[in-house]
């Protein structure tokens, strides 16, 4: 177990460079399973959790799996079962994903039931009601979802009842090897969904209008494995863009694709931050005081809801009052208590949290309950006066490659301790400075 440590105040300037994009590396992982023959060179992997655990579940599913610091290679031209491992799923709600993939591949999948999180519920009727639709038979037994079909999947046309982004990705890889066409309505326009049918398509499928709200998929035979490049991760861009922001640096975000951070950018440009678009990178120039800016957070293009706690970090510190509007996830507010806190003043209704800006927070012992509201408290600590220390690292590395060492490289003044080591020190300083050590200073 570990904690962050940061002593708030520092102006971050300089370069930091953005890898791939944990969102859309997890799907293409996922549907390295359709490849019948050859291998999947995936380039650009973020080396997190999140991704080791991924890797975890294909590997249980029977495939080859290798990644080194070039590339992650993925064979899957044998599977040996059709069951994820409760104990990876169980981790990550994201597995869920290779249940599109077995059921094209082999014609069942069983995987347990991703459970709701610390942001929501996250129900997955959407993915189901595409699998129903193109002929699989579902039942939940005993915890596991289990899905199946005679002989080949069969393409249909389904309408998400909202744009989902997992259901869409998991319809699109089970419909890309199905018979005949499927058509998405509704579908979600992330980058991410754009990427992942970039990476379908060289594996040989015929997808089009990813990136819009219908996709139509042309079943092919096999698909065969590729080489391909994940895209930068834009919420990771986006997190250094406030850090930027909340310490009126200047930060050089590489890597960063303007085009996918367009809500992002338009925002912090409201509050009037600059920033300058480069063709390898975002450059961001701060100076306190920033407005403040209301904020809602909607499916892509809107504002996305995985920076929303970030944005809510920054306009505590801002002049003025916000709205921030949670539309996306139902209980996605749970930064809130700990920025409080940070004495950030901010009123929680509903899906509503109102921010009154100050000019600046207190240092805090305070614990991350999700990837983003882990990130947003380190970014809150940033602009702290004192030294803050945030729990729950574990959330953190989830969806942040060193994410300490770059913010570090950039200037903060910030450090990550074991908690044991740190406890044991505790007790042996204590004992240093006391002439009669007690049992209960020990
Ligand atoms: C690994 C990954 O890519 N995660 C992202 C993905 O999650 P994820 O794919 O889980 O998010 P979804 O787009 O599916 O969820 C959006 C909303 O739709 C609802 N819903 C979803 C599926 C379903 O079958 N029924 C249903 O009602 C959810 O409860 C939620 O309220 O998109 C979210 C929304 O941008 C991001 O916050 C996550 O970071
Ligand atoms: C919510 C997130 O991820 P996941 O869907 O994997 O929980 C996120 O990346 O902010």
């Amino acid at each position: 177990m570990h904690k962050i440590i940061v002593r708030g105040g520092r102006r971050l300037t300089g370069t930091v460079r953005v890898g791939g994009a944990k969102n859309a590396v997890l799907p293409i992982i996922a549907a390295a399973l359709l490849a019948e023959s050859g291998e999947c060179r995936i380039l650009d992997v973020p080396h997190l959790d999140d991704v080791r655990t991924i890797c975890g579940v294909v590997s249980a599913l029977g495939a080859g799996v290798e990644l080194d610091a070039d590339a992650l290679r993925i064979k899957a031209d044998r599977l040996t079962t059709s069951e994820a491992p409760f104990e990876l799923v169980r981790k990550m709600r994201a597995s869920f994903l290779v249940m599109g993939p077995l059921l094209a591949r082999t014609g069942v999948a069983r995987i347990p039931l991703p459970g709701g999180c610390a942001i929501g519920t996250r129900p997955i009727d959407q993915h189901l009601k595409g699998f129903e639709a193109m002929g699989a038979s579902i039942r939940l037994e005993h915890g596991m979802i289990e899905a199946q079909v005679d002989g080949r999947l069969q393409g249909a046309k389904i309408y998400l009842d909202v744009p989902s982004v997992g259901a869409t990705e998991n319809i699109m890889m089970a419909a890309a090897t199905a018979r005949g066409t499927t058509v998405i309505e509704n579908a979600a326009q992330e980058p991410e969904i754009v990427d992942l049918a970039n990476f379908l398509n060289a594996m040989g499928a015929q997808i089009r209008g990813a990136g819009t709200g219908i996709i139509r998929i042309d079943g092919v035979d096999a698909l065969h494995g590729c080489t391909h490049t994940v895209i930068p991760d834009r919420i990771e861009a986006g997190t250094y863009m406030i850090a930027a922001a909340i310490t009126s640096g200047h930060v050089f975000v590489e890597n960063a694709i303007g085009d996918h951070l367009r809500p992002v950018i338009s925002k912090l440009q409201e509050m009037g931050v600059e920033i300058l678009e480069h063709e390898s990178g975002l450059e961001v120039i701060a100076s306190a005081p920033l407005r403040a800016v209301d904020v809602k957070t909607l499916p892509y293009p809107g504002f996305p809801t995985d920076m929303q706690a970030q944005m809510m970090a920054l306009l505590t510190v801002s002049s003025g009052t916000s709205v921030v509007t949670e539309t996306v996830f139902e209980n996605r507010f749970m930064h809130v208590e700990a920025l409080q806190r940070m004495k950030a003043s901010i009123k929680v209704d509903g899906r509503t949290a109102i921010v009154t800006g100050q000019s600046r927070l207190e240092a805090a012992k305070v614990c991350a309950t999700d990837l983003r509201a882990g990130a947003a408290l380190v970014l809150a600590a940033l602009a702290a006066e004192g030294q803050s220390e945030i729990t729950g690292t574990h959330h953190i590395d989830r969806g942040y490659v060193a994410f300490e060492q770059k913010l570090r490289q950039l200037g903060a003044d910030i450090a990550r301790v074991a908690i044991e080591a740190e406890v044991e020190q505790a007790a042996v300083e204590r004992t240093r400075f006391s002439a009669k050590p007690s049992l209960a200073t020990l």
